[in-house]
């Protein structure tokens, strides 16, 4: 009987600003799923392998299965401009560890405007925080608005920094036309088993063709010091505040 499974794996980015629980959430991921489904993550990191050395020292996989990209610039360079550093590493895992179910790729800790390219993610969750600010999604931006899953992360955190999760949740709800949204905390295994659900949804949508990859939108325009030797045309003016 041929083999129902698309050619290859299905890819999620996990994308959002810095310290929101990114890998916190790719770690839950890969001890809920990696039972019965073939996993592999690629991390992002501007100058380090912290969050790859993080999940392999959670165990959460087999070491090998989890790879660095050394992005050394502006993370979101790295997963929608010239993304050949994250395709060749994700297609270096489906080749060595393949047939592969799900590879999960963590974006660099950027700013609200950063989102993946749909040529190297076929989805993404967009990741938010309480700690960032119970207005945050109310501020927009192309992964609040239309990432194929919001999550405010860290509710735990609420009653310390003053946020009202449902207020903040109906903020994002608002911001996304209907698309979903979720609020996640480790200290609350039944928002967790939402998160793994979502994920075994997603495949399955993806299996049987159903799931049509969307691009939330492109970075907004801003600029840095530093060069995008590799960009493609990228505008880099206005905000100077942006990495
Ligand atoms: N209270 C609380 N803390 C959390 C939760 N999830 C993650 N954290 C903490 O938040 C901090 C940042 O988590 P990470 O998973 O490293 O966040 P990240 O988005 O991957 O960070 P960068 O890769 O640096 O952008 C860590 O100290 C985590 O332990 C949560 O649900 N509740």
């Amino acid at each position: 009987m041929p083999d129902p499974r698309p050619p290859r794996a299905l890819r999620l980015g996990v994308a959002g600003p810095v310290g929101t629980g990114k890998s916190s959430l790719l770690a839950v991921l890969c001890r809920a799923l990696s039972g019965d489904l073939a996993l592999a993550v690629v991390t992002n990191d501007i100058y380090t392998d912290e969050d790859a050395r993080f999940l392999r020292a959670e165990g959460v996989l087999p070491a090998e299965r989890i790879r660095a990209v050394e992005t050394g610039a502006c993370p979101h360079t790295a997963i929608r401009d010239d993304i050949s550093a994250n395709l060749d590493a994700v297609e270096d895992l489906e080749e060595e560890f393949g047939p592969l179910d799900l590879v999960l790729v963590e974006s660099g800790g950027d700013n609200l405007t950063a989102t993946f390219s749909p040529a190297l993610v076929d989805a993404q969750i967009f990741c938010l925080d309480v700690a960032g600010g119970g207005d945050v999604a109310r501020k927009g931006g192309p992964g609040i608005a239309r990432a194929d899953l919001l999550v405010v992360n860290k509710t735990d955190l609420a009653p310390y920094v003053g946020v009202d999760v449902p207020r903040m949740v109906a903020d994002a709800q608002q911001a996304r036309g209907g698309l979903p949204v979720l609020a996640l905390s480790r200290t609350d295994p039944a928002s967790l088993a939402g998160l793994t659900d979502w994920v075994r949804a997603l495949l399955a949508r993806y299996r049987s063709g159903a799931h049509i990859p969307t691009d939330p939108g492109p970075v907004a325009p801003h600029s840095h010091s530093h060069s995008h030797s590799q960009g493609r045309g990228n505008p880099h003016h206005g905000d100077s505040t942006q990495p």
